[in-house]
């Protein structure tokens, strides 16, 4: 089936091919991550529209001795699979597996780690430094797309980069797209450069007028340059790369593998900070990725034939959105707003219902809490629905622009605790920590469904900040509800004796489960849903501290800092002479796999749970 695949084991191999083959080999690559990523799902369309840029780069440069870094990451699978570790395909994203990006302890080709956007230019610059500083001599690739490219950290480094004036390639992937539509006025220049016929034109002749001029010492390159500048002048109203310091090539056809392997080798050697804006199709060569590059984005198994099928399960992210445009229908000064994650959040819905209510950011986070904070100040309210671990990106802002104003957002962070395959990076596991300390901010996690729909109503009628976190994936509906509903109380769950555990969010109902296996053991434990970690119920905390021996706290966020270290010390300022066990996430970066055997290694699953109540208790399994 595959005539080269196989046989390319090290970038090395592909020297030997020639372009005829290289393009029968990136056909076979598309038909490999067609196939592979169907059965263990992974980022399918970034990878598909990727493939003859990675061998171009791999062609003309010499990994790992020139630095290959890639944004986001998501889109290294071709790099990973012309590096080694095209057989490891099938434990992609799987616990022990193949990671979805790059890492320094799968490949010495895997220059610097991500998962978060916008990286790619900061990093590669100091590597670039580095290298400068070392006296070394090789070459800095950092592989942005244009999504990425919208992040503020891309700028400041973009900032930073032409002002150095250090040896260094950007390569622009713009395929059009971030997860959904790219957004905003950088995109639309991107699409005036793509479009500029005239301009490319005149910039090949260019290019080929000093290439047959002869090249002696720099006068040339400069004289060159002059020209170049000129015509820049007289046929754009301002290039902005160019403006910066950096010089601009392009834009080139990033499926024309002999295009790309010339323009790498003539720019290889260029000075100063150069960028190749590179056009890509998103999704390319595989029918159902190309119509709906957003849909194929990020995919679970599937079948190659049919496509992708809509699951019938609600997700939380849908049940936000829904609410949202519910609530936004009562109230005319709600807006959304998401930073590039318009169907990740749930919020299509709105965009498409209340459109002039409806703010995409692109990735920019920060920007996006402090936009937020500008809003509530003239009286919106404003709804943030954000990855739990993207709004790290934003901390100080929430402290800065929204907290200490006592501002009105609201913080919906979604895919908080453990994710699952995305790994290191995704886990949204340090919220409850980070979110903890700021002072004016009401923070919340929801059992299930009606608990967060509660939850968002809830917010609208407090003013000031709050935070609600919610797992990914499927919205579960628990039997007990009590809405009675009040700010900073707990829900009693389960009465029992002696021994109470206290849980948060997504791992109740883990709790709820190992109670009743503790029954069967003859434990009857008071179950407690501590649906706020801020404020705290210190009346229910004062009430357990002195009727019970043991109390457990359960919680997917880190332990450092987080809802069982904080109960712990509410209970240890009422004098409590008991035994606390917070179950919680270790001090370390926990890594991909699926959510099961996360929880069941760390000892937050039913089973996990119940069992290390038992082991305190000194009672036999
Ligand atoms: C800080 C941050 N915010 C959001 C994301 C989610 N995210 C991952 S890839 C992506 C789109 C990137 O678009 P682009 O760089 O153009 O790459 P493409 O997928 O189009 O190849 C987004 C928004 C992220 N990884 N990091
Ligand atoms: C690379 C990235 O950051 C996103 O594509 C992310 O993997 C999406 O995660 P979900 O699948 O949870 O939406
Ligand atoms: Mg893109």
């Amino acid at each position: 089936m595959y005539k080269y695949l196989y046989n390319v084991n090290d970038p090395e191999d592909l020297k030997k091919l020639d372009i005829n083959e290289l393009d029968i080999l990136a056909n076979e690559i598309r038909k490999f991550l067609v196939k592979s990523i169907s059965k263990t799902g992974g980022h399918l369309a970034s990878n598909l529209g990727i493939v003859e840029l990675t061998l171009a780069l791999h062609y003309i440069f010499k990994s790992p001795k020139d630095k290959i870094v890639w944004d986001v990451g998501h889109q290294a699978y071709v790099h990973k699979i012309i590096t080694g570790r095209r057989d490891k395909f099938d434990t992609l994203r799987k616990f022990e597996g193949l990671s979805g990006f790059p890492k320094r302890c799968e490949s010495s080709h895997d220059i610097f780690e991500t998962g978060h956007s916008s990286t790619s230019i900061s990093a590669g610059l100091g590597l670039a430094m580095a290298r400068d500083i070392n006296k070394e001599s090789h070459s800095i690739i950092s592989i942005i797309g244009d999504g990425a490219l919208t992040g503020g950290m891309a700028f400041e480094a973009l900032n930073h980069l032409g002002h150095t004036k250090t040896n260094m390639i950007v390569v622009l992937n713009d395929n059009e797209m971030s997860i959904d539509e790219n957004v905003g006025s950088l995109s639309n220049y991107l699409l005036k450069l793509r479009t500029n016929k005239a301009y490319k034109k005149i910039k090949d002749e260019f290019e080929n007028i000093t290439n047959i001029i002869p090249k002696i010492g720099n006068t040339v390159y400069k004289a060159a340059d002059k020209f170049k500048d000129s015509v820049k002048y007289f046929m754009s109203e301002g290039i902005l790369f160019e403006e910066m310091g950096i010089k601009y090539f392009g834009p080139i056809d990033g499926h024309d593998i002999n295009e790309l392997i010339e323009t790498f080798n003539k720019i290889k050697n260029v000075k100063g900070p150069v960028l190749v804006h590179v056009v890509t199709k998103k999704g390319k060569g595989y029918r159902f990725a190309e119509n709906e590059p957003n849909k194929y984005h990020g995919v679970s198994p599937f079948n190659v034939e049919k496509g992708i099928e809509k699951s019938t399960k609600e997700s939380y992210s849908e049940v936000v959105g829904n609410k949202l445009v519910s609530l936004a229908k009562k109230n005319k000064k709600i807006v959304a707003i998401t930073a590039a994650m318009p169907s990740g959040t749930g919020l299509n819905k709105f965009k498409e219902a209340y459109p002039d209510r409806f703010f995409d950011v692109g990735i920019a986070e920060g920007h996006a809490v402090t936009f937020a904070a500008g809003l509530a100040a003239n009286g919106i309210r404003p709804y943030f629905a954000v990855y739990s671990t993207f709004l790290q990106r934003g901390y100080d802002q929430i402290i800065h622009d929204v907290a200490l104003q006592n501002l009105p957002v609201t913080f919906l962070l979604d895919r908080a605790g453990l994710v699952g395959a995305d790994g290191e990076t995704h886990h949204g596991v340090f919220d409850l920590s980070y979110l903890n300390s700021i002072p004016n901010l009401t923070v919340m996690a929801p059992k299930d469904k009606l608990e967060l729909e509660k939850m968002i109503e809830f917010s609208f009628e407090i003013d000031g900040p709050v935070a609600i976190r919610y797992p990914r994936g499927e919205a579960i509906k628990l039997k007990n509800e009590n809405f009675d509903f009040k700010l900073g109380k707990w829900e009693l769950l389960n009465q029992g004796e002696n021994t109470a555990i206290i849980a948060i969010g997504n791992v109740v109902k883990n709790s709820l489960e190992a109670a009743d296996t503790l029954k069967e053991k003859g434990v009857s434990p008071t179950v407690i849903n501590g649906r706020f970690l801020k404020p705290m119920d210190e009346d229910i905390l004062k009430d357990l501290s002195q009727k019970y021996k043991y109390i457990f706290t359960v919680e997917d966020n880190v332990l450092t800092g987080g809802f069982g270290e904080k109960i712990t010390s509410v209970l240890s300022s009422f004098g409590f002479k008991g035994k606390i066990v917070n179950i919680a996430l270790p001090d370390i970066f926990i890594e991909h796999g699926s959510v099961d055997i996360l929880y069941n290694k760390y000892g937050l699953s039913s089973e996990k749970i119940a069992n290390r109540v038992l082991n305190e208790l000194n009672i036999e399994r």
